[in-house]
């Protein structure tokens, strides 16, 4: 089977604001495909090229082997960022009638019981909290049991709980074949969930790949957290490499069997500090450092983080 969804060098243009500037990427069946980027990086711009509702300036653009806007809807789901159903309809009724749009579709019960509101499918939709309303929409994209589904920020404004329900539905839709591309400032939720990332930067696909491969290329290495008010010089004879930010110093490289010297070193030389906290580089840190970078190339400032250098090189 071919590849679901294909762009090749999408460029658009809006006067003199450059959204895409020839984005080439595919997604193959039950692939999660997570894009993330900066607001106004084109990730909604791009979404809106594969879905066919605007229209590229050049480049093309695939989607289950048809053009965006000759695609079979019957096979398709889409989540747009903004997207305001009538809300003097309950949310049983609107899963119900968007089901009815389609000559087959699934059982909006058990659409409701997917998306964690069957209990709530009496409310009118407007009458839901913003994180069930996000549900329900999400509910209605899933309605025709589509092969391939673009979910625009599926879940802003979720609530923990509710956005690992939204998680496991998603994963449970890849392991069945469905195809996912996914728009998300959620950076675990672009880990937890997707089997190649995208980071798109000025319209630009900065970098891709699995979410294990960017940390390991882009993230950097652990970092331990301290909570001082105490200059960074007073860091200078650590042998890990250390930044100050605000509050806070951040020591880098430091493995777990290390964090009780870092505490030696810090009791030694009576710095107070008020909490400690070690972690793994993770997607975040991709983020954090690819797009710094492609901002800083695009600006060409060299002071964006307000970060103070103590003895290394380094930005935390
Ligand atoms: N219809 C439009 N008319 C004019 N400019 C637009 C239009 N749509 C998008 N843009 C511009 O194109 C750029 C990319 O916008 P886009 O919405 O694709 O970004 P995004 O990555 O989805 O942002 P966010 O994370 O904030 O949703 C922005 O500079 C935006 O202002």
């Amino acid at each position: 089977m071919d590849t679901p969804v294909v762009a090749e060098g999408l460029e658009k243009r809006y006067g003199e604001t450059v959204a895409l500037s020839g984005v080439t990427l595919s997604v193959e069946r039950g692939e999660v495909f997570a894009l993330i980027g900066p607001n106004g990086a084109g990730k909604t711009t791009l979404v809106r090229a594969l879905t066919g509702t605007t229209e590229p300036d050049a480049g093309t653009a695939r989607v289950l082997e048809a053009e965006p806007t000759a695609v079979d809807r019957d096979r398709l789901g889409v989540l747009p960022q903004a997207f305001s159903p009538p809300g003097r309809l309950t949310a049983r009724e609107l899963l119900a009638y968007y089901a009815g749009l389609y000559a087959e579709h699934r059982d909006p019960e058990d659409v409701l019981a997917d998306v964690g509101l069957a209990d709530a499918g009496e409310t009118w939709y407007e009458d839901l909290s913003g994180g069930q309303q996000r549900r329900v929409c999400v509910g209605t994209t899933l309605v025709n049991d589509p092969g391939v589904l673009f979910l625009d920020e599926p879940t802003t404004g979720i609530d923990p709980a509710g956005r690992r329900t939204v998680w496991r539905l998603i994963e449970a839709l890849a392991e069945a074949g469905t195809t996912v591309f996914l728009t998300t400032h959620d950076m675990a939720e672009a880990e937890r969930l997707a089997d190649r990332v995208g980071l798109l930067a000025g319209g630009d696909l900065v970098a891709r790949g699995t979410p294990e491969d960017l940390v390991a290329e882009h993230a950097g290495s652990s970092r331990l957290e301290i909570e001082t008010t105490a200059e960074p010089s007073a860091f200078e004879d650590l042998a890990f490499p250390v930044a100050a930010r605000g509050e806070e110093v951040i020591v880098r490289g430091v493995s777990p069997a290390d964090i009780g010297a870092v505490v030696d070193y810090l009791d030694a030389r009576d710095l107070e500090y008020s909490g400690l906290s070690w972690s793994e580089p993770d997607l975040e840190d991709v983020y954090l450092a690819l797009a710094d970078e492609t901002e800083l190339e695009r600006t060409n400032r060299t002071d964006r983080t307000g970060e103070t250098l103590a003895h290394t090189g380094e930005t935390a």
